[in-house]
């Protein structure tokens, strides 16, 4: 019987083409060559080959490799290396492990801050006395022409103050050395369409590095206005106010958000946490607009400090309002800051957290000499403080130093 039904059948030997593929040559079911003793191609894993072209000699054609080729005909993938993984020797302990990645981290930093020295060293220092002649005249003209006056300096004196140079329109020189702030001669109006109030009315104030401040006063007092004339978020309109050596008064808006950045940190009543980034990834921003130095502390470091070293995955809305204004504080200490401000910062806390918050704030104080200021309308929160600074109708009415200053647990909380 005649096999031609099936190709497997085929006896090649009957056509002379056989041996030459590119001639005439009986084909399989789905188009390839046959092998020269009839078969249907056959591929390593015993699968008949579809279409393929088979060399003279019966076998799989080879790819450069020396690799078989695809059934299609294509050259198979370069086989994958293996990707080398960085694995630590498995006699590390965790300790061991958590040391090693720590003082990398720590290295980082080291560098970061030695470069940053070198080329702040480079900058000025030169000291220079300018005329802000007075301004007599009282309401909106008066405004006006004070204004006025402070933009001429800021545009001549801006970028020298904060490349370094101190300049000042009232004749005093900080001693950077010991006061992280001095304030000379500040007074700041508001406007209100063509109204204009005074709201500080001539502040004289020098306040001690590495101490823990609090701004007290009534509502309304001039608390908040200070403190943001200090911290570098608003400036007075006349007189002189060094933070941590830059006269504010004379620095325009965008060198003053340098001077925020490179200098002071903030926390708020109400957090002001990033909802869509974790605790850690907070904490991080703050780092990542930090001036480093030799004490710049890691994020692992910072929230071993705040006792959030377990929370550091959880995003806000899994935190209690505590935890989340210890995230904050977490936040403004990457940054690495001179002075850490805060508006109220246990306002919208409980007693507990309050107490912890403030706890927080003294360690920050004691272990990184950080001066840490705060605003608040509680007296019982001012017995904290070493120095107190009474605000009355924008006018600072006392400064209380307090030699023996209680414990957040020690106070009222009513
Ligand atoms: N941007 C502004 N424009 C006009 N007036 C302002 C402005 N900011 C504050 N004031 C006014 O200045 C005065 C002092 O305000 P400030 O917020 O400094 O007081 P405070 O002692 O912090 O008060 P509180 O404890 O109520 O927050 C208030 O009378 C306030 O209305």
């Amino acid at each position: 019987m005649s096999n031609q039904n099936t190709n497997r059948g085929q006896n090649p030997n009957n056509n002379p083409n056989n041996n030459n593929l590119n001639n005439q040559q009986p084909k399989g079911p789905n188009g390839q060559p046959i092998m020269p003793n009839g078969q249907i191609p056959i591929g390593p894993k015993g699968q008949p080959i579809m279409g393929q072209p088979i060399m003279p000699n019966g076998q799989m054609p080879l790819g450069p490799n020396g690799q078989p080729l695809k059934p299609n005909g294509k050259q198979p993938k370069a086989p994958k290396t293996p990707k080398t993984k960085t694995e630590w020797l498995p006699e590390l302990t965790e300790q061991e492990r958590k040391d090693a990645k720590d003082s990398k981290a720590k290295e980082k930093i080291l560098s970061k801050a030695q470069k940053y020295k070198e080329k702040k060293a480079k900058k000025g220092g030169a000291f220079k006395v300018v005329n802000f002649p007075e301004v007599k005249e009282t309401g909106l003209k008066g405004h006006k022409t004070r204004i006025r006056l402070q933009k001429q300096l800021t545009s001549k004196y801006s970028k020298d103050i904060l490349n370094g140079d101190i300049i000042s329109t009232t004749g005093n020189r900080p001693d950077t050395s010991r006061y992280a702030i001095e304030i000379y001669g500040a007074k700041k109006w508001y406007t209100n369409g063509d109204m204009v109030t005074q709201i500080l009315k001539g502040v004289d104030l020098k306040i001690e590095k590495s101490k823990f401040i609090v701004i007290l006063g009534p509502s309304g007092s001039g608390k908040t206005t200070l403190l943001n004339s200090i911290s570098g978020l608003d400036k007075v309109t006349v007189g002189d106010v060094f933070s941590v050596g830059h006269n504010l008064t004379l620095l325009k808006d965008s060198h003053l958000t340098k001077f925020r950045r490179e200098n002071v940190g903030f926390i708020f009543q109400q957090y002001n946490l990033l909802s869509n980034l974790t605790a850690r990834e907070n904490a991080e921003v703050g780092e990542n607009l930090s001036v480093p130095t030799e004490n710049s502390m890691t994020i692992e470091e910072i929230f071993e400090t705040i006792g959030m070293k377990e929370q550091m995955n959880k995003y806000p809305h899994q935190m209690s309002g505590g935890q989340q204004q210890r995230v904050s504080i977490a936040r403004a200490l990457a940054k690495n800051p001179e002075i850490l401000f805060g508006d109220e910062p246990t306002g919208a806390l409980d007693e507990e957290m309050g107490r912890k918050v403030l706890e927080i704030l003294l360690e920050v104080k004691n272990r990184f000499k950080t001066t840490v200021i705060i605003v608040t309308h509680n007296p019982n929160i001012a017995e904290i403080g070493d120095t107190v600074i009474h605000v009355r109708n924008g006018l600072i009415d006392k400064l209380a130093h307090n030699s023996n200053p209680k414990k957040p647990s020690e106070i009222d909380w009513s």
